[in-house]
């Protein structure tokens, strides 16, 4: 009988080096380092084109393999103290690696345009998909066919038209806060609180039109729960260990997630379901735009005043939030009087999703989520800024309660449109906030295809993420003399005839601008005038020793500290 030959052990191979009586975890290791080597050097061969065009480009040294990780360590608002600073070392462009991602900062408007102005880079930056379990694929994060349906299907409930339809509810709201901060009088307190509680009811009974009765629970604990989700968000785009799903799913972070969605998400699903109800039984709010428009009219002629008839108001830019010079969709046919009949928000999507033609529920829900996000956060820190701003310039604060107690006098008549027109140095102001603290600090593409920046001599590679620096740019000093310095002068005509359309963005620009442009600042005129013809803002820090953090908006670290003082005694709701 003959025996088998034992196999010939290959000098070098696993099994010489598991015969040598090496362990099992030599092995592996044996192994894993030629892979990783090996791996390494495909990643960069395959990427060779985005690494010789990102080597070109100035940035601050990274160290191997986690880049500029480091600079994203502490807390909010020492990053933002931190990368702020770093960034005067360089000038107009700036990379950093963020491990193997490539992110570029720009900050110059031609470039800025560039973007913006495009309808090929309108892909959002893959940090925006942390935002998925909140908004889903909602309008802030869809892209291609679907935003674009969508976006066109959204923005007209956004119309001049639609917005005048508000102004009493605007009002209401506006008197309501007043009366509610009137227990704060002569002590710090924060105003961001309720600017934003402020912020998501105005926004339920307007755009989703829920009236206050059937409103469960209040939307203070909505805003309470927006906030700590953006922190959360906030970490997860900073912390490189909170990306991986897995990984975040672990944490208590992610737990807390969960139930910050059921708050949320339960908000959103009663006002859904309240609508449907509502029109099941028929009821729709439908904007008559003749009526609208007489509304207004019919209010500036009982004030005394001539109307300049609002219907055909050519309303520029500016006083909506954006350079004059530059449209977006949603300055189409302001003066479509007596044609046609128009839907809020809520009373379209409820329209549109009948049978899922048009949207399924899950789509409606996804941009109820969107609209509620990004309608409130955004509307509470610019109010909350220009508070701020108004508590430390108080000779500023003085200009604009005189411009409003020519437009008022002495009585407490709730505003029109057409006073909102008027208010030319309050605008100015606001205008100015949003330069020096735009609640959204930067915005960030994904390229899918090489971009030749204007600015300089580079090429942006595809597969990087450029940011949008608003922040800095709105304090470049080429642009702004004196960038640090609140000053509304900025926005005289002839001070912004002379500057780049781009050098202005808080509510970005373009095809993917910001749908609720019209609607922030009608709301923000009227809240804001409403406040300052009741009290006076004080501020006991001063603007310098601000702490600014950017947790997806922009924000004051230690709270939008302010004191009031009243300047009539309490007004009749
Ligand atoms: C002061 C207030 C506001 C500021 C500064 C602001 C700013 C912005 C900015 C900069 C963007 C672009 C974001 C990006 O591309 O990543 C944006 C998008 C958007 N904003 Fe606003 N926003 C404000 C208020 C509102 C309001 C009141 C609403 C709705 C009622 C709203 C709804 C939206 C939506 C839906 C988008 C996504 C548009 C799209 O991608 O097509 N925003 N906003």
């Amino acid at each position: 009988m003959s025996s088998a030959a034992a196999p010939e052990v290959v000098p070098g191979s696993v099994a010489a080096v598991a015969a040598a009586g090496l362990s099992a975890s030599t092995v592996f290791f044996a192994l894993l380092i030629p892979a990783l080597v090996l791996y390494y050097v495909y990643f960069r061969i395959s990427r060779r084109h985005l690494l010789e065009l990102a080597e070109k480009i100035p940035g601050p040294q990274g160290y191997p393999v986690i880049g500029n990780a480091l600079d994203f360590i502490g807390s909010s608002d020492t990053i933002f103290k931190n990368i702020y600073q770093k960034s005067f070392e360089f000038d107009q462009v700036i990379k950093i690696w963020i491990g193997p991602k490539l992110v570029i900062f720009l900050m110059d408007p031609r470039d800025v345009e560039i973007i913006l102005s495009s309808h090929v880079y309108i892909d959002k930056s893959d940090e925006y998909r942390f935002f998925k379990p909140w908004l889903g694929n909602g309008l802030l994060i869809s892209t291609g066919p679907k935003w674009r349906a969508h976006r066109k299907l959204i923005a007209p409930t956004f119309h001049l038209n639609v917005l005048k339809s508000f102004i009493d509810l605007f009002n209401a709201n506006s008197r309501a806060v007043v009366e509610k901060m009137r227990r704060e009088q002569g002590k710090e307190f924060d105003c961001h609180d309720y600017m934003s509680e402020l912020t998501v009811e105005i926004l339920l009974e307007t755009a989703m039109g829920v009236s206050k009765t059937t409103q469960e629970r209040s939307g203070f604990e909505y805003a309470m729960a927006v906030m700590k989700m953006c922190d959360i968000l906030h970490l997860r785009h900073t912390k490189v260990w909170l990306r991986p799903d897995w990984l975040f799913n672990l944490t208590k972070y992610g737990k807390d997630q969960i139930q910050l969605l059921e708050i949320i998400h339960g908000l959103t699903k009663r006002v859904i379901k309240r609508k449907k109800e509502e029109y099941k039984t028929g009821k729709r709010s439908v904007i008559n735009p003749a009526v609208a428009t007489i509304q207004s009219e019919m209010k500036a002629a009982a004030k005394g005043k001539e109307s300049k008839n609002s219907s055909t108001t050519v309303v520029e830019g500016l006083s909506f939030g954006q350079s004059a010079g530059l449209k977006d969709d949603l300055d189409v046919d302001d003066n479509d009087v007596g044609e046609k009949k128009r839907l809020a928000f809520l009373d379209l999507l409820i329209e549109a999703g009948q049978n899922g033609v048009v949207l399924t529920d899950e789509e409606v829900k996804e941009q109820v989520d969107t609209i509620m996000f990004e309608g409130h956060d955004t509307t509470a820190a610019g109010s909350s800024f220009f508070l701020s701003m108004m508590g430390t310039h108080p000779d500023i604060q003085e200009r604009v309660i005189q411009e409003l107690d020519e437009i008022f006098g002495d009585s407490d008549r709730p505003a029109t449109f057409q006073d909102t027109l008027e208010m030319k140095y309050l605008e100015r102001c606001l205008m100015e906030t949003l330069r020096m603290y735009p609640p959204v600090p930067i915005i960030a593409r994904e390229l899918k295809t090489d971009l030749k920046l204007a600015s300089g001599d580079y090429t942006v590679p595809a597969g990087a993420t450029v940011v949008i620096t608003t922040f800095k740019m709105h304090r470049q000093p080429n642009i702004y003399p004196n960038p640090d310095n609140f000053d509304p002068d900025n926005f005289l005509p002839e001070k912004t005839a002379n500057r780049h359309y781009y050098a202005f963005v808080p509510f970005s620009a373009g095809p993917r601008s910001c749908v609720g442009r019209k609607y922030a600042m009608l709301k923000l005129k009227i809240v804001l005038s409403t406040i300052l013809r009741n009290f006076r803002i004080r501020s006991d820090i001063k603007e310098s020793d601000f702490r600014l953090q950017a947790d997806i908006i922009l924000k004051r670290a230690e709270g939008f500290k302010i004191r009031l003082e009243p300047r009539k005694p309490g007004i009749k709701a």
